[in-house]
């Protein structure tokens, strides 16, 4: 199958877009008109930048209040069609979409309709031109594809289609299922939009806030699935009016579009194998089983102090790299990497950014499968020059510059750690954590719904629904992704300014991601205790939020004397409790989290967030991270 995205989907000048939508790996374009036009280049030029760029035109659009004109105004509407017809044959674009019209004096009338596209596709058929008829969910008389395909039915013309979107139907929540009637040669032409639901007025919600498929509620699996049983052979195109994307970068937006397209054409043929059309051949979404590493790059007195952090919370170095500087810190089955080379990754990383997470390893079931899915995505493989005895352990670069390892049983890459690493001590109970309840990532608002794509698209993952955590100094949204057994769990945290927390982080460390790990313990009091004789210093929480958990939650006097000898922070939800301890900032903002689920308690506190951010705060200001 084809893949299309069309112009107006992407920023910048048309240049800029298609130079973007090559790079992604698109292989063709719709023209949006207005792109065209605003353009210096002339047809012929524009056609041979698409070309030389590997693209082709494989739409031109819109052509809009071409049906049931009375008289006057319909020959008009004949005038203007031929006109975009010479311009079609300069650009070597040979299908147009034709939108329901939205005319003052249009008038309804399926025949009317369809005589004038009748009589459109015979003018059309002598230029070798093709028409696709598109209900727009607010067009006057059509606005809904079953009408627009009667329309082109009863055309009964071979250059007249239907061109479906998956906005229009399922905005105006028509059942996908009735695509399948339709035969799929008579489709010209499909696109692609999801769209969160929020509810407002149609045009208003197409216009600002269609997202790439994934990144919404609506059902375009559905929609696709539908289309593809019809033996559709055209392409899947984008077609995404967003106010953000108008804005954003053109080559995160066109990547993120083909990640999006790549993944909903696997899910068709998981769904529907017998798929007339070739999909592409992709290992299915990785399964990820926990968090193997998490590597900092550090340097210094700043990985000192990180150090005695870790040493704070109860890990023990139990290793040391065979030919780099490298420290492994072990508690539990959680493994700590303390990077402290000057080249390669990790010294760019801290170069770039100062302390921060540089390499983040996940526990696959299937690490060169993960590897590859993620490359089908549009990821780039990440290699380093291996040094000697190193393992070549599966990577992709992630987001922003992130890097992701991938080690699984099966290939023997779990003993890396024997491998690569002289051991000096035997792992200790520390603290008793033992393992990585969550990952917690800040990140511009602009970039969360790459992120979670991103997450979605290569693992299976489930969204929780988005919440507004209250900072003091502004607001940061809040998007937790797990896999449906919770073994990988990642909160994304995007921030709309720099004073909030965590906007104070991405510009103290220059756009770094991980901005805290949060640790499971079974036992949060007797960790407390342990972390105590260590030297640990939890966040200190004020009395009102205690004398506030206890009008909430039915709680014991005991307990709550308990939760707050040891600021310890509370919360339930219909599952279960969760229990959470949180260390200071330290490298610009960066912090541990200590936390133990009871009974299935599936959420991450947030209603103690705003709290958490307070005394954080608070304690910046008035106090230097402590560094031993
Ligand atoms: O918003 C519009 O006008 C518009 C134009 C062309 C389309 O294909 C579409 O889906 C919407
Ligand atoms: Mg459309």
């Amino acid at each position: 199958m084809k893949l299309g995205i069309a112009t107006v989907s992407i920023s910048g000048n048309l240049g800029e877009k298609i130079d973007a939508i090559a790079r992604a790996g698109f292989d063709g374009i719709e023209i949006f008109e207005q792109d065209f036009i605003a353009d210096a280049a002339g047809p012929a030029e524009v056609r041979r930048r698409v070309e030389d760029a590997g693209l082709e035109i494989m739409l031109f659009q819109p052509f809009r209040d071409f049906e049931g004109l009375p008289k006057d105004l319909r020959a008009r509407a004949f005038d203007r069609a031929e006109h975009k017809f010479d311009l079609m044959e300069q650009l070597g674009c040979d299908l147009v979409l034709v939108c329901s019209s939205v005319h003052p004096e249009a008038l309804g009338g399926i025949d009317r309709a369809a005589d004038d596209f009748a009589e459109l596709g015979e003018r059309a058929a002598k230029r070798g031109i093709r028409i696709g008829y598109e209900a727009l969910a607010w067009g006057r008389h059509v606005n809904d594809h079953r009408d627009a395909w009667e329309i082109v039915r009863r055309a009964d013309h071979p250059n007249v289609g239907l061109i479906l979107d998956s906005f229009h139907t399922l905005a105006r929540k028509i059942d996908p299922e009735t695509i399948r009637r339709i035969p799929g040669d008579r489709i010209f032409f499909v696109q692609l939009a999801d769209a969160p639901l929020i509810e407002m007025d149609l045009l208003y919600w197409s216009r600002h806030f269609r997202n790439m498929p994934g990144e919404g509620d609506l059902a375009v699996l559905d929609f696709m699935s539908a289309v593809m049983a019809t033996g559709y052979t055209g392409p899947a195109s984008l077609e995404i009016f967003n106010d953000q994307f108008r804005g954003g970068s053109p080559r995160t937006i066109a990547a993120d579009g083909y990640r999006s397209l790549v993944a909903l054409a696997d899910d068709v043929k998981t769904r529907a194998p017998e798929t007339v059309q070739p999909l592409p051949d992709i290992p299915p979404r990785a399964k990820a089983t926990g968090t193997a590493f998490i590597e900092f790059a550090s340097q210094q007195d700043e990985a000192d102090a990180l150090e005695a952090l870790l040493r704070s919370l109860g890990f023990a170095e139990i290793g040391k790299h065979i030919t780099k500087k490298l420290t492994l810190w072990r508690q539990g089955d959680i493994r700590i990497v303390v990077n402290r080379e000057t080249t390669g990754h990790a010294g760019a990383t801290w170069n770039a950014r100062g302390t921060s997470v540089c390499d983040i390893g996940l526990a696959v079931t299937d690490a060169d499968g993960a590897v590859e899915r993620a490359r089908k995505l549009g990821s780039e493989p990440f290699r380093q020059p291996l040094g000697p005895g190193e393992l070549d352990i599966p990577a992709i670069r992630g987001l922003g510059g992130s890097v992701l390892h991938f080690i699984d049983e099966d290939s023997g890459l779990a003993r890396v750690w024997d491998v690569e690493f002289t051991t000096n001590a035997a792992p200790h109970e520390g603290a008793l954590l033992h393992s990585v309840d969550h990952i917690a990532q800040t990140m511009s608002y602009d970039e969360m719904l790459s992120w979670s794509l991103f997450y979605r698209t290569l693992f299976q993952m489930d969204r929780a629904p988005m919440v507004d955590v209250i900072d003091p100094d502004g607001l940061v949204r809040s998007q937790a992704l797990a896999d449906p057994e919770g073994r990988l769990r990642v909160t994304l945290n995007g921030a709309e300014t720099h004073r909030t927390l965590a906007g104070s982080f991405l510009e103290e460390t220059f756009g770094a991601s991980v901005q805290h790990i949060a640790l499971a313990t079974d036992d949060i009091f007797a960790t407390a205790q342990r972390l105590s004789g260590l030297g640990f210093a939890p966040l200190e929480m004020p009395a009102n939020y205690y004398d506030d958990l206890s009008a909430r939650f039915a709680l014991s006097d005991e307990l709550l004397a308990k939760l707050k000898a040891a600021n310890i922070l509370y919360d339930e939800d219909a599952a279960g409790q969760l229990f959470q301890l949180y260390s200071s900032t330290f490298a610009g903002g960066m912090f541990f989290e200590i936390v133990e689920r009871q009974g299935g308690y599936q959420g991450y506190g947030a209603p103690n967030a705003p709290f958490r951010i307070a005394a954080q705060k608070r304690r910046m200001r008035h106090k230097a991270v402590p560094r031993r």
